[in-house]
């Protein structure tokens, strides 16, 4: 059994060797020591070895920039309740910002489910899966249709930052509402907890008859969600350059390609923008103008990180840039296509309208359906 602190990342599983039940720490002056509880009473002192492994894998992370942290350093979060629990609220025990406490959720969640299906089982759901769909083609494709950004149409119920969009809210007629607008591809929430999301949904549509390819909208911290996603229909996914460190990114997008996804890398500034830029293979960047630490919408941030020298390594690596979130009028549409973006991810203005097909319409300024 697994506990809780020593399951590895995507990159480096440590092993979990006999440890029982749950794990508590003790300070020194220099760092805290992980003990193990044993089903027995006993406790034993992780080996300093193993403990370093997850540390450094958070100093790399440092290094990159990356501010959220992967998992809570002094232990369990608070929400975590396994048998005889309780915890006390400390720095390390208390995610930073909304980021961090959805990864920290979500690492929790995916052990779950691995634990339920692994690999070696989703590895035959994959096999199974309706074939995936070109993402990008279908992009290039709605773009010299329309001489406008191509439409990434976002189904989503609920957001932390603006709550419930939408009260009746069938996941399957508003895909095809979509579809019927002149959306070129989907987004589909998938978690739960803070967007009200699920795989079922995405599920639905893909069994439904939509044609156009599908984005899986998680927050990827596991390659076996990429399994998973692929399992479950979806045609791309997004990995997020906030939470994931430049070799997890490159690992993930390997997989991706293995298994016929079409990865879509987020930035939201200078700095995964051009670690982004730095790793090879990339044809997808999404540039969010919602900063997922403080939730301030700005879409200028488009602008900006396509401006200079940055602008022009996207177009010598002919890479399609996506402008993501707070989109809600043609001149909005206009002002990030001047920046350079061939496609923008659209969610809370279109799914808030009564019929989202009118929805894009109004958005685009026009009708930009094939019809
Ligand atoms: O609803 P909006 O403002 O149009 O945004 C859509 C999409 O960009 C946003 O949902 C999003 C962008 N990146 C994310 C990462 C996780 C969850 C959600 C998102």
């Amino acid at each position: 059994m697994e506990t809780f602190f020593l399951r590895g990342s995507s990159l480096s599983s440590i092993p979990s060797s006999s440890l029982n039940h749950r794990s508590t720490f003790r300070s020194n002056n220099r760092r805290p020591c992980l003990r193990a509880q044993q089903s027995d009473g006993s406790a034993t002192d992780i080996p300093p070895g193993e403990f370093k492994v997850r540390n450094s894998q958070e100093e790399i992370a440092a290094t990159q920039g990356i501010r959220i942290r992967r998992r809570p350093p002094t232990g369990p979060p608070l929400h975590y309740v396994g048998p005889f629990e309780f915890r006390l609220q400390n720095e390390g025990n208390t995610p930073r910002n909304i980021l961090e406490e959805i990864v920290w959720n979500k690492d929790t969640e995916v052990a779950q489910m691995r634990g339920k299906k692994p690999l070696y089982t989703l590895k035959k759901a994959v096999d199974m899966a309706p074939p995936p769909r070109d993402f990008i083609a279908a992009l290039k494709a709605s773009y010299l249709r329309t001489e406008m950004p191509a439409l990434i149409a976002e189904v989503k119920k609920a957001s932390p930052s603006r709550g419930v969009l939408r009260e009746d809210f069938d996941p399957v007629e508003i895909a095809k509402a979509y579809e019927k607008g002149g959306a070129a591809c989907l987004s589909v929430l998938t978690d739960a907890k803070y967007f009200q999301g699920s795989f079922e949904n995405l599920e639905a549509i893909r069994n439904a008859g939509v044609t156009c390819p599908i984005l899986c909208k998680e927050f990827i911290v596991d390659a076996w969600q990429l399994y998973y996603a692929r399992a479950k229909g979806a045609d791309a996914v997004l990995l997020i350059a906030a939470i994931l460190p430049d070799l997890d990114i490159k690992y993930m997008a390997k997989i991706c390609k293995l298994i016929g996804l079409t990865p879509l890398v987020e930035v939201h500034d200078e700095n995964e923008m051009d670690r982004v830029l730095e790793i090879d293979g990339i044809q997808l960047i999404g540039i969010n103008n919602r900063n997922l630490e403080t939730f301030e919408v700005d879409i200028s941030n488009t602008k900006k990180l396509l401006e200079g020298e940055r602008g022009e390594k996207i177009k010598q690596k002919d890479i399609i840039v996506v402008g993501e979130s707070g989109l809600c009028t043609p001149a909005d549409v206009a002002y990030v296509q001047e920046a350079g973006v061939k496609a923008i991810l659209v969610g809370e203005s279109i799914v808030k309208q009564k019929d989202p097909t009118t929805g894009i319409a109004e958005l685009f300024g026009k009708d930009i359906s094939a019809a």
